[in-house]
């Protein structure tokens, strides 16, 4: 049995085909250098005309978001950087084109490699897959033996480019495997997407496995067993197919809408991390973005994301949802979410310190910049403005009057701003006691139960030796949960949850019972809490 990352959910339980793309490149010296470069400058080209087609194709497979990684191949291939020292490798070494394309690559992926970013790592396996295409082409061989699978079975590889992932055949590829990869290399991204199980990153699994080898891969666990028992493969099976009947059953809550016995409507939203999973939660129904943390579009990287870049990724979801609200939660950065970029000072309790929104007022510039794309984002769609981890009054007056100073300087550049609601997090016990006061200031409540909990029982919700006093449904919490909500219909404004406890299926009745208006939770749980909904109502 071997131990991985479980980057994609579902059981696979078939033969083992080894993927092997290294291809084999033969150096030799060559008299006529510009033929070399010429014959370089074809490959190149074709190599330009095959990512836009695959590029083309993906789009209606994987999302047109998830194809966009194909422009960044398209990239590699225009970069001068990369094909002068390509070029220069066959003057100054007098060397075939093929073998120069192999030691530049490996260069250039020994660098990405050795760099102490996460995101610079995983873009390896894209330099890698673009030397692999030319040299494919220079030796006229046919590109990528994933794309030539015939028969079903679980993919078993070093590592898996992201062209690889996007052009397997969902109907033949049951699984994948690999010695290298994280969560968020585009590979897993696509795997998600994709529905392909998937466990990655378990080190030498190509070693220990060969062609044909029987294998269950649990890509729920993030586990492989070699050769099973026929008991293995029986236990599996069935939960395989408990799965199945799960899944199949729930889509028939897809398009159901919920409304209580007083007519009000209960919506269940999804919450997100990056631009790349809202296809998943339209998938799955999503009659909203009740959360997407901000934070992560700032996290894997070596400098703040600027106003362009954020702008384009709140317009993309923002349009992606039509009318259907977002809520987009401001940077909620600091207690165990670090970015190594901002030279924090170190704090004894960072649960406690200058995270979140206090950390947004001590930095105005970097709250100024995501609260300007976020405005020049909300003519594109039905947007709200959510800051976390908000104390008191202040803090809140405070951030408005940062957001209308914003607001008014876009105006007064002659740049449009649309409609757009905001409101708070309540995750601080504090907020929830004066949840009277903050309503008269806010369009909506989202109450963040995972802080709220560790934050009034005085328990780390990391912390697994006092993890049994984290208790959802200690009277403490439904009484200030209770009173959150009553605070806020009181004012005619509306409550929501994104904390974890929403996705408590022993919770949802009593939370619609205090008059909970929208459930937010991850993608593959909203037809789970809509159909629990259904059978309550
Ligand atoms: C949703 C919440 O925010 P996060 O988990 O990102 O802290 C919460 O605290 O409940
Ligand atoms: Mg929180």
């Amino acid at each position: 049995m071997f131990r991985g990352i479980a980057a994609s959910q579902g059981i696979a339980i078939g033969r083992a085909h080894i993927v092997k793309k290294e291809v084999e490149v033969r150096g030799f010296s060559v008299e006529n250098t510009e033929k070399e470069i010429k014959r370089l400058d074809k490959a190149i080209n074709a190599a330009k005309e095959e990512v836009v087609i695959i590029k083309e194709n993906s789009a209606n497979t994987i999302g047109q978001e998830n194809a966009e990684i194909f422009e960044a191949h398209l990239m590699i291939l225009e970069d001068e950087e990369f094909i002068n020292a390509i070029k220069n490798k066959i003057n100054d070494e007098k060397i075939n084109a093929e073998y120069a394309v192999k030691l530049v690559v490996d260069e250039f992926v020994q660098i990405f490699l050795n760099m102490d970013n996460q995101y610079f790592k995983e873009r390896a396996s894209d330099v890698r897959d673009i030397g692999n295409r030319i040299i494919n082409i220079l030796s006229e061989k046919s590109s990528n033996s994933i794309a030539n699978v015939r028969e079903k079975c679980i993919v078993v590889a070093d590592d898996l480019t992201p062209s690889e992932t996007a052009q397997m055949n969902k109907d033949l590829v049951l699984g994948m495997a690999t010695n290298l990869g994280g969560k968020t290399s585009h590979a897993a991204i696509i795997a998600r997407t994709l529905e392909i199980p998937a466990v990655l990153g378990l080190g030498h699994i190509t070693d220990n496995v060969n062609e044909g080898d029987m294998l269950i891969l649990d890509g729920n666990e993030g586990v492989i067993i070699i050769n099973p028992s026929q008991e293995e493969i029986e236990k599996y099976e069935s939960i395989q197919k408990k799965m199945e009947e799960e899944k199949n059953e729930l889509l028939k809550f897809r398009d159901l809408r919920i409304v209580d016995k007083n007519g009000k409507r209960i919506e269940v939203a999804a919450n997100i991390g990056g631009t790349s999973e809202v296809d998943i939660a339209l998938k799955y129904g999503a009659e909203g973005i009740g959360l997407f943390r901000s934070e992560f579009l700032y996290m894997d990287r070596d400098n703040l994301p600027t106003e362009d870049e954020q702008f384009e990724a709140y317009k993309y979801v923002l349009e992606r949802m039509g009318e259907k609200a977002v809520i987009i939660r401001t940077l909620d950065i600091g207690g165990d979410k670090n970015l190594p970029y901002l030279s924090m000072e170190h704090e004894q309790n960072p649960f406690l310190g200058l995270r979140a929104v206090r950390l947004c007022l001590a930095r105005k510039d970097i709250f100024k910049t995501q609260l300007r794309a976020l405005l020049r984002a909300s003519v594109y769609g039905n947007l709200r403005i959510m800051f976390p981890m908000i104390s008191g009054l202040e803090e809140l007056l405070e951030a408005k009057k940062i957001l209308k100073e914003v607001e008014d300087e876009l105006r007064a550049e002659g740049i449009e701003v649309g409609k757009y609601e905001v409101g708070i997090m309540i995750e601080i016990p504090s907020a929830a006691i004066i949840s009277d006061i903050l309503a008269k200031e806010v369009d909506f409540f989202s109450i963040g139960t995972n802080d709220l909990i560790q934050y009034t029982l005085a328990v780390d919700r990391m912390n697994q030796n006092v993890s049994y006093l984290y208790n959802p449904s200690h009277e403490a919490i439904l009484r200030l949960i209770k009173m959150v909500i009553d605070n806020a219909h009181r004012e005619g404004k509306w409550v929501g949850m994104c904390g974890e406890m929403a996705a408590d299926l022993s919770m949802t009745k009593t939370l619609l019972e205090m008059g909970l208006d929208e459930y937010s939770v991850t993608p593959p749980m909203i037809l789970r809490v809509r159909k629990e909904l259904n059978s309550i109502l």
